[in-house]
């Protein structure tokens, strides 16, 4: 006999919007988890939403009954926005399939090996950017991330933050970051009578077709700029190449195309940076580990070189702390939630079609049942289990992906991402020491590692932390490197601001560090 979930007591019409958390809703999500157990459901109006904290039902849910749970919830605000074209939040039909055979292609993991110079020459670039202005780290870190994948998808690259493409790129991103918060989203979805309130009322309209406007210019002002180069002969490789030339064969519309680019490069730009802005912030918190994760990377790659990937393999303490960070932080700490297309039955419990599924990442990473003392950093959990549970726990349903997500959707950047993570992780801890600021009387200043800002992906608060080269000789290396790595950017510096042209050349006169 089929039963039905528990949950939060519901009032009648509302259900539990009243209590429906809006910021760092995970918090709330993992509270009431352990009230009321690893599956739950909410009622918002006449809709479900079934939390899982559980990475077992997860894993049956989403990973093994995919057909039927790979759908997203309605996006009311997304569809104004996007016409239902953005990848990451459309719906799971021919335009997600058209988009999602696209993308696959790009980022295999063999097609990813293609991208490594430009990734290896970028995390320099990083590096070499962290000696000249180190307080700039947090920007930085985005600009790492948004020149990568804007040199694999529209083949240039974003040489300087601030310069006003790359600004107006995040800029046009926050705005659209900002709308999209599911505090500000979700009972527009929930209670669709409010779609009706008249567009003078409705100052969260006006913003939808403003932000559509910014966004269909931008990214069609980027792809008429690779359509310029190929019709001059200069192709140097991007993946709108590729696509301009099979737009038919891929079956692919003028709108579905622009978008695509879009959901790149914003999935691309914004999720690889918050977790190094991550890094940076749990870095200056554990000087233990960071010393810990440097001894064993100067083992292995000493003084006189950068390190590789191949290195990797030699480090175990090194991935166990990547894997930490991962779990202690994930970036999307509710994933994004999963929607189903047909009645579902779980260990009893009825699901019908339509409810929302939501994987509570956070409270499995921070379940102490599985974990020892989950809410401290400790990489070494890694190094006695392998999914860093406690010894004797059933960790048969996690496993190291799990913060990329489940099933059809899982992240297809996920190798990409890895990549960038792998190689910075060892440069910057091979080359830098991070601590906390100091204030006037020389005493650390120290971090808080929940200020989090909102969102689907939190970014830490902006926050100060100190990052030195740990030796001269290091440092010297770095520009030694960025210097060389001028033939690999030169393919990707094309069409630049006379501001980007002028910062590349002053950044290429060699400095006394
Ligand atoms: C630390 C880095 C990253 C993390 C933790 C991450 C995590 C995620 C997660 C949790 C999802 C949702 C999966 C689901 O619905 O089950 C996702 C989706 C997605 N990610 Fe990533 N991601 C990362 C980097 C990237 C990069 C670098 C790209 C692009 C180059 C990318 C592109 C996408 C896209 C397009 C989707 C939507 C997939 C779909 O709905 O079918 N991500 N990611």
């Amino acid at each position: 006999m089929p039963g039905f979930l528990l949950g939060p007591p519901t009032v009648p019409l509302l259900g539990n919007a009243h209590i429906f958390p809006t910021a760092a809703p995970h918090y709330k999500f993992t509270e009431w988890a352990r009230q009321y157990g690893g599956i739950y459901s909410l009622k918002l109006g006449t809709s479900t939403v079934v939390v899982l904290t559980d990475a077992v039902a997860a894993r049956e849910l989403l990973d093994k009954q995919s057909e039927t749970t790979s759908d997203r919830p309605k996006f009311y605000i997304a569809e104004l926005v996007t016409q239902g074209k953005h990848m990451t939040v459309s719906h799971y039909n021919s335009t997600w399939k058209t988009m999602r055979k696209a993308v696959t292609t790009i980022l295999t993991q063999k097609a990813v090996a293609e991208h490594l110079p430009i990734q290896y020459a970028e995390a320099i670039h990083l590096a070499y950017n962290l000696l000249r202005a180190p307080q700039d780290f947090y920007t930085e870190v985005q600009r790492f991330s948004h020149s990568v994948i804007l040199s694999v998808i529209y083949g240039k690259r974003a040489p300087r933050y601030d310069a006003p493409q790359t600004a107006q790129f995040f800029h046009v991103l926050r705005e659209w970051n900002a709308l999209a918060e599911p505090g500000s989203s979700v009972l527009i979805d929930f209670f669709p009578i409010l779609k009706l309130v008249p567009e003078r009322w409705a100052k969260w309209k006006r913003q939808c077709m403003q932000l559509r406007r910014m966004q269909r210019a931008m990214y069609s002002a980027l792809l008429g700029e690779t359509e310029d180069r190929l019709r001059r002969g200069e192709e140097n490789g991007s993946y709108m190449e590729v696509l301009l030339g099979r737009q038919k064969e891929l079956n692919m519309d003028d709108e579905m195309k622009l978008y695509f680019g879009a959901t790149m490069l914003e999935a691309g730009s914004d999720t690889t940076s918050i977790w190094f802005q991550t890094f940076f912030l749990i870095l200056a918190a554990n000087s233990d580990a960071q010393k810990k994760a440097q001894s064993e990377i100067d083992r292995v790659v000493g003084e006189d070189r950068m390190p590789t990937l191949d290195d990797l393999e030699h480090m175990p303490y090194v991935r166990a702390l990547i894997l930490e960070m991962h779990r202690f932080r994930p970036n999307n700490p509710l994933s994004i939630p999963h929607c189903t297309q047909a009645p579902r039955e779980y260990n009893g419990y009825v699901i019908p079609p339509g409810t929302m599924i939501i994987v509570n990442l956070w409270g499995i990473f921070q379940d102490p049942e599985l974990y020892e003392d989950p809410e401290k950093f400790f990489p070494d959990r890694y190094l006695i289990t392998e999914n860093g549970t406690k010894p004797g726990v059933d960790a048969s349903a996690l496993r190291h992906n799990l913060p990329f997500g489940h099933g059809r959707r899982i992240c297809p950047g996920i190798h990409l991402a890895e990549s960038s993570i792998n190689i910075n992780v060892m440069n910057l801890l091979w080359a830098f020491d991070v601590k906390p600021e100091t204030d006037a009387a020389g005493n650390p200043i120290p971090v808080d590692t929940l200020a989090y800002l909102g969102g689907l992906a939190p970014a830490p608060a902006p926050f100060k932390c100190k990052i030195t080269p740990r030796t001269a000789a290091k440092a010297k290396i770095i520009e030694r490197e960025y210097l060389a790595a001028t033939e690999t950017f030169s393919k990707f510096e094309v069409g630049l601001s006379p501001e980007e042209k002028e910062f590349v050349a002053r950044s290429r006169v060699p400095m006394d560090f």
